[in-house]
């Protein structure tokens, strides 16, 4: 491990930022707010669970002790490492912030051989994304193995580092675009009848839409977490990914604290998140995704946009 003291001390001036501090701080900041999913969860039973609004569809959007603490600790660690840094995340909590456990500054041994140091970004020019526990409907559930924390930087509107981070088995699936990555994509993937993964809990009328897509024996898995769904897009083995698809549908709206991270997992790897017409997702701005999303790797990504686009999404 490299400890890196120039982080700390500097004065306001500079303003350029490292992108690997930036990806090792992701990692730490994931994994930190993992250990706390997992600590509300082990103490439990009672999550401290409450309705924080509706869905557009109607569905209750779930806050519990667990979302709360690991927001708490990931929003932290940003603000205490780079102050000034703008963080979107997905809870908000007036309670201050806790200073007092900062990063430490350490580069991760894989991330030292992958990524040179040395390259910088404006400070400016960076949105940072947390979601500090994504599918909270499943955590309440017991259904551990779709939770996961995730962390995005974005540069420019562009997803550039993306980490997400299962707390109940420990894996870490990091990228930085264009400069290295954890993990990998599969070696071949089913074009013609792809198997899609879609939301277990905010499905709309995901199924129908596939049908029409894809044809009626189109093969769909309902999963819960955006960050879950797109692991199963990856190269991983069964036990830490139960679940493995061709691509990621998702036809109701959807923020882009749950979706920054998987972007930028699958643009490391040469993969594609758009929105149903293609489009890419600019993350500089306002929370809100309504357009759909399809994402893939490994696959002709136009030819699935092709599909899904202009069926009208009946949400
Ligand atoms: N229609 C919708 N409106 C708001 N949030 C949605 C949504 N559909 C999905 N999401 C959010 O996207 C994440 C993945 O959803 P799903 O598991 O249904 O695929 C979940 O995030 P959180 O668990 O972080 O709130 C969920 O709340
Ligand atoms: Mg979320």
């Amino acid at each position: 491990l490299l400890v890196l003291p120039s982080l700390f001390g500097e004065a306001g001036g500079d303003q350029r930022l490292d992108l690997r501090e930036l990806l090792a701080l992701s990692v730490a900041a994931a994994e930190a707010g993992g250990r706390r999913v997992r600590a509300v969860h082990e103490a439990g039973p009672d999550l401290q669970q409450r309705t924080k609004g509706k869905t557009q569809e109607g569905a209750a959007e779930l806050l519990t002790a667990g979302d709360l603490q690991s927001h708490r600790r990931m929003a932290s660690l940003w603000a205490s490492t780079f102050p000034g840094v703008r963080v979107i995340s997905e809870e908000h909590d007036e309670a201050a912030l806790d200073l007092s456990e900062p990063w430490d500054g350490k580069i991760p041994l894989e991330i030292q051989k992958l990524v040179p140091s040395g390259q910088t970004v404006s400070k400016d020019s960076v949105t940072v994304w947390i979601d500090p526990l994504d599918a909270t409907q499943e955590y309440t559930e017991g259904l551990l193995t779709y939770v996961t924390t995730m962390v995005c930087v974005a540069i420019d509107g562009k997803p550039v580092i993306g980490v997400i981070h299962k707390p109940f088995s420990g894996f870490t699936a990091w990228a930085l675009v264009g400069q290295g990555t954890n993990v990998s994509a599969r070696e071949s993937y089913n074009e013609r009848s792809p198997q899609l993964i879609v939301s277990r809990s905010h499905a709309g009328t995901v199924r129908t839409f596939s049908q029409k897509a894809f044809g009626t024996s189109v093969n769909i898995i309902p999963a819960g977490g955006a960050g879950y769904k797109v692991l199963s897009l990856l190269n991983l083995n069964k036990a830490e990914q139960p679940d493995q698809a061709d691509a990621y549908l998702h036809i109701t709206f959807i923020k882009k604290w749950d979706i920054c991270a998987g972007n930028a997992v699958l643009s490391a790897l040469g993969g594609h998140m758009t929105t149903l017409d293609g489009k890419d997702i600019d993350y500089r701005d306002s929370p809100g995704n309504k357009e759909g999303l399809i994402a893939s790797v490994g696959l002709d990504h136009l030819e699935l946009v092709k599909k899904v686009n202009g069926l009208g999404r009946a949400r």
